[in-house]
């Protein structure tokens, strides 16, 4: 199967050369895709831009009926979706499952936005005069998305931007390529007027930059890692454009000393090995409180021994392959900088080549203890299998250590004490605090994002996501017959 740009409401037969796709669990060739250049951005951009006005002149809710129809599509084609996703990227397909039906949920809350898009009514200084605020659309957007959220992370910020009255350019990761693939087909049968939706497949250095310096994208929203995000930030700035950034965790379980252990167990499992370490608020750090530490070592250790390890099609694997091999290689060379940091490993810490593997991505579980709060492993973000597990003395203690990473989008606590809870979500310098659960699981209706090195401000998801893709429009109705100036004093 060879895919193509999809542009105007077509398949586009130019781009340049096609490149492999390869499935992490076995290395077989899945499809081809176009390494587009700046001509085929040009085009989108143009198509785009043309679509643009009519579109921002169909009503609100009826721009949210495409997306009903959008959601209802996905729905009908749910497995299909998730198959497709769990081959592409790698995660295990009951994940894949979720995440599909979070764009799913997404199509429907932001339908529903169809209908709200509030504004603003607000009383005039001046007598028979109306003020009001009002959203209103942008005009061409550009999302850049990474691999390991392929179809989750495009819904939210493709379905708000739509609803909004923009039209888009999408550029999918070039490693899963797929999903946007099926995304399109879906716009295509939901009848998206042409130009409202166009995706572009190619390389961030070309396809990305592109896009960013097209002078008709007026918002780029992207997310993938800090180091990305910083030449995003710069360019988008050079260019004056609106940017918004999410970009990478370095997530922590906070484990107090009266906590439930086996949930904390539970929860760190989850959120460390989920998509095997490769989630943006994948917890990779445990800071546990000194009392527990050794007794939950142990219990970890008990526990990891259940994950199976395999091609995440087949329903009993928990863990499924990284990536690709360069993903692979990058964690291991984390695991031997820890080993030489001095920290003590526990389990896991190799890369699996053996029967059944050998042709796949796959990594260890990996445990390591004794992990200094400041060295390499506990402070970068490795983004696979890897826990650092962090000794702290006191609440007060681990809320620094959580801090001190330069990112700042999960955390999380385990605590029976209401007033630690307190202190915690208050005092974790993060776009998202956990009570009792692992640094995984946000919902759809609620802002998605994160402080310093994670974010710049703006946020996916929920109802702030519209605040990327609207401006607020000021408006005055003078209907007192005569001119009333404002702002002259009178006292
Ligand atoms: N905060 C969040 O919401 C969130 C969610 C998921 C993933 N992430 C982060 O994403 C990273 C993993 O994803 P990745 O490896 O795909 O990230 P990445 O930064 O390598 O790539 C992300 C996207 O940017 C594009 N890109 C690369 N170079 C570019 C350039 N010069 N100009 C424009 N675009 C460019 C890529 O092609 C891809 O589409 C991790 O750091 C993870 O934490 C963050």
């Amino acid at each position: 199967m060879k895919l193509d740009n999809y542009i105007n409401g077509a398949w586009q037969e130019s781009g340049g050369e096609y490149t492999a796709v390869l499935n992490p669990a076995n290395g077989e060739t899945l499809c081809e895709v176009r390494l587009s250049g700046r001509e085929d951005v040009d085009r989108a951009v143009e198509s785009a831009k043309k679509a643009q006005k009519q579109w921002a002149l169909v009503p609100a809710p009826k721009r949210a009926d495409y997306l009903y129809e959008i959601g209802r599509l996905m729905k009908e084609r749910k497995e299909h979706l998730s198959q497709v996703l769990t081959k592409e990227m790698g995660k295990v397909i009951e994940e894949a499952r979720g995440e599909v039906q979070e764009g799913i949920d997404m199509a429907y809350y932001m339908a529903g936005e169809g209908r709200r898009l509030f504004g603003e009514t607000v009383p005039s200084e001046l007598q028979d005069k109306f003020a009001m605020s009002v959203r209103a659309p942008i005009g061409v957007v550009g999302l850049i998305t990474p691999w390991n959220f392929p179809v989750a992370i495009a819904t939210w910020k493709s379905f708000p931007a739509i609803v909004a009255g923009n039209t888009f350019i999408w550029k999918p990761a070039t490693e899963t390529p797929m999903m946007a693939y099926e995304m399109a087909k879906i716009f295509e049968e939901a009848g998206l007027p042409a130009g409202v939706a166009n995706i572009v497949f190619g390389s961030g250095s070309d396809v990305g930059t592109a896009m960013i310096e097209h002078p008709d994208v007026r918002v780029i929203s992207f997310t993938g890692s800090t180091e990305t995000g910083r030449h995003v930030a710069e360019l988008g700035g050079r260019h004056l454009k609106k940017v918004s950034l999410e970009m990478g965790g370095k997530n922590a379980v906070i484990v107090m000393d009266d906590a439930d252990l086996n949930l904390a167990v539970e929860g760190i499992l989850w959120s460390a090995f989920g998509t095997a370490g490769q989630r943006c608020t994948a917890c990779s750090r445990v800071i546990v409180h000194k009392d527990v530490k050794s007794e939950l070592e142990q219990r970890l250790l008990e526990a990891m021994k259940g994950l199976t390890i395999g091609d995440g099609l087949d329903e009993s694997v928990k863990v499924g392959p990284v990536v690709n091999k360069k993903a692979l290689e990058k964690i291991d060379g984390y695991v031997k900088i820890g080993k030489e940091e001095g920290a003590r490993l526990l389990a896991g810490g190799n890369i699996l080549d053996g029967a059944g593997y050998s042709d796949g991505c796959y990594y260890e579980p990996t445990l390591f203890t004794d992990v200094k709060w400041d060295s390499r492993i506990a402070q970068e973000e490795i983004f696979g299998p890897v826990i650092s597990l962090i000794e702290v003395g006191s609440l007060d203690e681990a809320i620094e250590v959580n801090n001190s990473v330069v990112y700042g989008l999960s955390s999380s606590i385990f605590t029976q004490d209401v007033n630690k809870v307190f202190r915690a979500q208050r005092d974790l310098d993060t776009g998202i605090v956990y009570v009792n659960a692992g640094t995984t699981g946000a919902e759809i209706h609620l802002p998605f994002g994160g402080t310093k090195g994670t974010g710049n401000g703006h946020r996916d998801s929920g109802v702030a996501a519209l605040d990327v893709f609207t401006e607020w429009k000021s408006i005055y109705v003078d209907y007192s017959g005569k001119l009333q100036r404002a702002q002259i004093d009178t006292e």
